[in-house]
């Protein structure tokens, strides 16, 4: 468990999962998706949930009240992962996007990056060499240095001077740095809005931007005692304890994951 002092916190995964059962109708999951639901591929463009998933999630969303995936991937990508879902929510771009009556809407204020990170990805492809892998994601743009760490501090360098000189707002991440618009909006503020009117909620996460999202739980169970959060870390040697030593629970990868959540769901 975290060290954080939480008297009112439960002390065991089986207290939680007690908690969580007794409030069902207003608990929500949310889940990342990298790293989390999906192991880590090399190559980010094959990366796949592990098979239980998809399966285990619907399984989730008919027992509580909601089920959502919020990750910085498009959410069209995220569709083409879990097409078959149909109670799974889905908020793309660190919530930039979210998937609406089926349709991707998209914060209004970040609309006019399309164009700039277009341009921004064509740049950084004739800039950083393979195998530096430049993935455009229509409203942001993320630099992979997985296949090449030696070059972590140029590809950082160079993230961070465009950055600077055209205003935007730059990610860290596992081997990747991520400039996106410098529209308010992060997966901490997703959680702060989507747990307004629940009484539990569980995130499960692996990298730095999870921390927001862990955070917001914290807060609001600062202003309301009665309301119960659970802030579950998947382990990685590439966060060091950052991600792990804000969490109530680590769990070992993205399949342990979906052990975690059948053997929860054995509990309704
Ligand atoms: O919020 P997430 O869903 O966790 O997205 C975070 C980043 O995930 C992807 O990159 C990470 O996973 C790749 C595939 O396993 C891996 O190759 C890469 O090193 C990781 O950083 C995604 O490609 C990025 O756009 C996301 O920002």
């Amino acid at each position: 468990m975290a060290e954080t002092e939480r008297p009112t916190h439960p002390a065991s995964a089986d207290d939680a999962w007690a908690r969580t059962v007794a409030h069902a109708s207003r608990t929500t999951f949310f889940f990342d998706f990298d790293g989390v639901l999906s192991p880590v591929t090399k190559d980010p463009s094959v990366s796949q949930p592990v098979p239980e998933v998809p399966g285990v999630l619907e399984r989730l969303a008919a027992r509580v009240a909601r089920v959502a995936i919020v990750s910085a991937r498009p959410v069209d990508f995220l569709r083409t992962r879990f097409a078959a879902l149909e109670h799974v929510d889905l908020f793309g771009l660190y919530g930039l996007e979210v998937l609406h009556e089926g349709k991707v809407v998209t914060t209004p204020a970040a609309l006019e990056y399309e164009e700039p990170m277009a341009a921004l990805a064509a740049d950084a492809r004739s800039a950083l060499s393979k195998p530096v892998f430049v993935e455009y994601k229509r409203l942001s743009v993320a630099l992979h240095y997985r296949e090449c760490p030696e070059r972590a501090a140029e590809v950082e360098q160079w993230a961070h001077e465009r950055a600077e000189r055209d205003n935007l707002k730059i990610q860290r991440g596992r081997m990747v740095v991520e400039v996106k618009p410098p529209v308010d909006q992060d997966k901490g503020m997703v959680i702060t809005e989507a747990v307004r009117d629940t009484g539990c909620a569980w995130y499960f996460g692996d990298d730095m931007s999870d921390i927001k999202a862990f955070d917001a739980l914290r807060a609001r169970e600062a202003v309301d005692p009665a309301f119960f959060g659970m802030a579950i870390a998947v382990a990685n040697d590439e966060t060091g304890a950052e991600v792990s030593s804000a969490a109530d629970l680590t769990l070992a990868s993205p399949t342990a994951v979906a052990k975690f959540l059948t053997e929860g769901l054995g509990r309704f």
